[in-house]
C-alpha cells in the first residue's frame, strides 16, 4: 500500500484510481415522485445498495444553507474548533476516525440526535436535540437562539430529511409488498431510535497536484444502520464498491441524496439487500462537504429478518442480536472490518 510519508499525515494512505475513470454511469436514480417508486428502489437495493433519489421535495435552498454553516464552522481557527473535540466519538474530529487507529483526509462534527419534544418550545420545527461530546462548546450555529440546541438550518434540515427518510422507507415496503406500509420506517422514526448526523469536510491537499493521485478521505466501510442519507457538495470522491470489489466512482449532485443500504437493512431482508461498502477519495483540490443522517434503531430493537420476507421453512442467515449490541460490537471494530460476519450463521 502506498502512504505519504509526511507524519503529520498519520500515514494516511493512497487510493487507487477506479474503474470507469471518473465518472460512472450505472447509479441507479429513483425518482421519489413517480409511482413504481418502490420498486425502483428495492431492485437498486439488491443490486448495489445504493442510489441517488430524485424530486425528494427538499429544497436546495435548505441543504445550501446547513452546508454554509458547516463551512463557517470548519473555516474557524483550529483552536476554536478543537474546543468541540476530540470525537470521541462525538464532537469535532480531525483526521481520526472512531476510537481504534482509522485515520482520513478530513475534519468532521459527529453528533447524536435525539427526538425531544421538551427540548424547544418556540420553534415548532425542532424537536431535536443535538449532543456533542462536551457542553462546554458548541459550534456557532448549534448555538440555541430559542433556549435549546438548534439552528434554524440544522434542525429545519434534519425534520425535512427525517420525512423524507420515512418516504423512502415506506416506498421501500411497498416495493417489497410487505403489511404493513410502516414496518422498516418505523424502526428508524421511533422516539428511541438512534441517529447519528455527520458534517464531513474533506480539504484541499496542494501537495497532491500533479501526482494524479488521491488521499483517503473515509476508507472504505459500510455503514451499521438501517439507511444513510448522504448529501455532498458538487465535488467527487464518493465511491462505492460493486458485487465483483471494483470500485466507481459516484458522480456528484449537489441537488440530490444518496442513500446507502445499512448493515441492519441487509440483515432485516435477510440478505436480498446489500449494505454497500463505500469510501470517499479525497482529489486534494477542491474541498468536499457532505452530510449525512444515519438511521438506526432503537438500542433494544431486535435485528432480525422481517417474518413478512421469509418465505415458509427459510431460516435467518444471521444470529440475532440487539442494534445496541451491533452497535458496540462495531465501535470496537476497525473502520474497514466486515462486521456482519460475525452475526452471520
Ligand atoms: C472506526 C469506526 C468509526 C465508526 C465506528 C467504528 O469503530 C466502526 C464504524 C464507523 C462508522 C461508519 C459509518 C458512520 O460514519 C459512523 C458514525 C458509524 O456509525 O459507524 C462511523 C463510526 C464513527 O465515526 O464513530
Ligand atoms: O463524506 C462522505 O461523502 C461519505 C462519508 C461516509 O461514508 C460516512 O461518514 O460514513
Ligand atoms: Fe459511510
Amino acid at each position: 500500500m502506498v502512504v505519504l510519508a509526511n507524519p503529520a499525515l498519520h500515514s494516511i494512505p493512497l487510493v487507487g484510481s477506479p474503474k470507469h475513470g471518473a465518472r460512472f454511469p450505472g447509479i441507479p436514480v429513483v425518482d421519489l415522485s413517480r409511482p413504481g417508486a418502490g420498486e425502483a428502489i428495492v431492485r437498486a437495493c439488491e443490486d448495489l445498495g445504493f442510489f441517488k433519489l430524485v424530486n425528494h421535495g427538499i429544497p436546495v435552498e435548505l441543504m445550501r444553507r446547513l452546508e454554509a454553516e458547516a463551512v463557517k464552522f470548519f473555516s474557524l481557527p483550529q483552536v476554536e474548533k478543537e474546543k468541540s473535540g476530540p470525537a470521541n466519538p462525538f464532537g469535532y474530529g480531525d483526521k481520526r476516525i472512531g476510537v481504534n487507529g482509522d485515520v482520513g483526509w478530513l475534519e468532521y462534527l459527529l453528533f447524536v440526535v435525539t427526538s425531544d419534544p421538551l427540548s424547544c418550545t418556540s420553534m415548532t420545527a425542532c424537536s431535536f436535540r443535538y449532543e456533542l461530546r462536551r457542553d462546554r462548546f458548541r459550534p456557532s450555529f448549534l448555538v440555541p437562539t430559542c433556549g435549546c440546541h438548534c439552528s434554524s438550518a440544522l434542525s429545519e434540515y434534519l425534520v425535512a430529511v427525517r420525512k423524507m427518510a420515512s418516504d423512502v422507507l415506506r416506498s421501500m415496503a411497498e416495493g417489497l409488498k410487505i403489511e404493513p406500509r410502516d414496518a422498516l420506517s418505523k424502526l428508524a422514526m421511533d422516539e428511541h431510535s438512534d441517529g447519528i448526523i455527520r458534517l464531513n469536510h474533506y480539504p484541499p491537499y496542494p501537495q497532491l497536484r500533479g501526482l494524479n493521485r488521491s488521499l483517503t478521505g473515509f476508507g472504505e466501510h459500510t455503514d451499521p444502520q438501517i439507511i444513510s442519507v448522504l448529501r455532498s457538495n458538487d465535488s467527487s470522491g464518493l465511491q462505492i464498491s460493486l458485487e465483483d470489489g471494483s470500485w466507481v466512482s459516484v458522480p456528484p449532485d449537489q441537488a440530490s441524496f444518496f442513500i446507502n443500504v445499512g448493515d441492519c437493512l441487509q440483515v432485516l431482508t435477510n440478505g436480498r439487500f446489500r449494505s454497500v461498502r463505500h469510501r470517499v477519495a479525497a482529489n486534494g483540490v477542491k474541498p468536499r462537504v457532505s452530510m449525512i443522517y444515519f438511521f438506526g434503531p432503537p438500542p433494544a430493537q431486535r435485528i432480525a429478518p422481517l417474518p413478512q420476507l421469509m418465505g415458509e421453512g427459510k431460516q435467518s442467515k444471521y444470529k440475532e442480536f440487539t442494534w445496541g449490541e451491533y452497535k458496540k460490537a462495531a465501535y470496537r471494530s476497525r473502520l474497514g472490518d466486515n462486521r456482519l460476519v460475525q452475526f452471520e450463521k
